[in-house]
């Protein structure tokens, strides 16, 4: 067998799902025949050009899990993922420093040349509550099959993963069964939300309040530059239901957000449509940016006002981004031989909210060029967590009434030479007709707590919008 991976393609016009999982089929039968053993982790990928199928309306009519779903910004890397080929995965508290390093050393392992998705929490030391329990530390995923459209050209995927010592012929009959249980019907039925029961904040508006201001008086003393604390609101439906109507439901051709989605168990998911890159890393060249500040449209002329424009004039904002663009640039120092960090700050315009945003392109050492280096430098930056990072993540543990789980951990995929990881914001766990929203704000000098409340609001007013839609 050749290793370590190996990529069978069926170059052919596009064919439609019925026809392409047929003769995905059969290309993996043909190699099951030729199996052996193996002496290292050996990896095949099939893949075969689909014509034209919606990757989340497919993702919806499957009943395999886990599943996921990833789109970048720009919306020309789209895949849809289900079954596990191989999973990387960590459960045990401590250092994020060290799940970043379990999941590089295991990644070597394998050596994939092609990608794994998941996602890390935001702290690893935190004690997470039991909406987290089936995300664990970090979980990476290797797909069974994965629809792909990449720049508008579909592929269908299959992966076989064999480590050494296992029974190839059992791994090939497993595949050939899930194959069989991939549904091809194109079906767009997409039902309403069921009915909200109730609805609650965690902290309360008082609570919250009371918090913030005991920030402010920290910053007053001079213990800390800058801290992000977050909210959970919690919905309670009438019934538990697929989370991925989220996305379905998601008016996302208006927005330059990702849209970030793991159901590890059936109904138990985590999602997010987050504006924030963390990181995108091809061998040594590192894109990332700063992202923070915040109008929302809402607040200035009963939304005729131009968000851009106020947010550039805005001291207290410009000075929130800073934090950031500062922090970044010092902390990429030395693992970077070169830092080019936009001079001048821009407004980004999303859906209903405007950011600050400057965008920074570096060239890694070679020493530090792999994922877990860059993971453990910019992870958390001062979009998340805070400065100086060390206190303000002891403080968020302590001032935060829940846990954060996966909300504004890096989540994303890696492979063996490149990874995008977007940060977990503007994002929700679900499970069953529980449904927990989480999204929070920067807090500096000068912060008044009313309106960091007020922004909380508008940045989880997207999702909150989807439960009010009738139809
Ligand atoms: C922490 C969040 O947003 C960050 C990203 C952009 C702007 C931010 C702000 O202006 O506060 C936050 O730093 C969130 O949405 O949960
Ligand atoms: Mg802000």
């Amino acid at each position: 067998m050749n290793k370590p991976t190996d990529i069978i393609e069926q170059v052919s016009e596009p064919l439609p799902m019925k026809k392409a999982l047929s003769t995905l089929q059969k290309m993996v039968l043909d190699h099951a025949n030729a199996a052996g053993s193996v002496s290292e982790p050996y990896l095949q990928t099939f893949s075969i050009a689909v014509s034209s199928t919606d990757p989340l309306l497919w993702l919806h009519n499957q009943d395999l899990y886990p599943k996921f779903f990833w789109s970048n910004r720009k919306k020309d890397d789209l895949v849809a993922g289900i079954g596990t080929a191989d999973v990387i995965e960590y459960d045990k508290t401590g250092p994020n420093n060290v799940s970043f390093d379990i999941l590089q050393k295991e990644l070597c392992k394998k050596n994939p040349g092609t990608r794994y998705f998941g996602g890390f929490c935001f702290n690893n030391e935190q004690k997470q509550d039991e909406q987290w329990r089936a995300f664990k530390s970090f979980t990476f995923v290797l797909p069974d099959i994965q629809l792909s459209v990449t720049d508008g050209t579909h592929t269908l995927s299959c992966h076989l993963m064999i480590e050494p010592g296992e029974n190839s012929e059992v791994r090939y009959r497993r595949l050939l069964e899930t194959i069989a249980k991939i549904n091809s019907s194109t079906l767009r039925d997409i039902p309403p939300l069921p009915e909200i029961n109730s609805r609650s904040f965690s902290p309360d508006k008082k609570q919250w309040i009371k918090t913030c201001n005991q920030i402010l008086q920290r910053f007053q003393e001079g213990l800390m530059g800058k801290i992000i604390l977050a909210r959970q609101t919690l919905l309670e439906f009438n019934r538990g239901f697929s989370p991925l109507l989220f996305l379905l439901r998601y008016p996302f051709s208006e927005s330059s957000t990702y849209r970030y989605y793991f159901e590890p168990e059936k109904n138990t998911a985590f999602f997010s449509f987050t504006p924030e890159r963390l990181y995108r890393r091809k061998n040594n060249e590192l894109l990332t940016e700063a992202l923070a500040g915040t109008c929302s449209r809402e607040t200035i002329d009963n939304g005729n006002g131009d968000a851009c424009q106020q947010l550039l004039n805005s001291e207290k904002d410009i000075r929130e981004h800073k934090f950031v663009k500062d922090t970044i640039v010092r902390e990429l120092e030395p693992i970077c031989s070169d830092i080019d960090m936009e001079e001048r700050v821009r407004a980004l315009q999303l859906n209903r909210l405007a950011h600050l945003y400057t965008q920074c392109r570096a060239e890694l050492k070679p020493e530090a060029s792999n994922d877990s280096a860059v993971l453990k430098t910019l992870h958390p930056t001062p979009a998340v967590g805070g400065v100086p990072k060390t206190k303000a993540l002891e403080q968020i543990i302590q001032l935060e009434p829940f846990s954060r789980g996966w909300y504004a951990g890096p989540v994303g995929w890696i492979s063996r030479n490149s990874a995008e990881f977007a940060v977990g914001i503007r994002s929700a766990v679900a499970k069953e007709n529980m449904f927990y929203l989480y999204s929070g704000a920067g807090l500096v000098r000068g912060s008044n707590p009313e309106s960091e409340w007020e922004e909380v609001d508008q940045k989880i007013a997207d999702i909150l919008a989807i439960t009010r839609q009738k139809r």
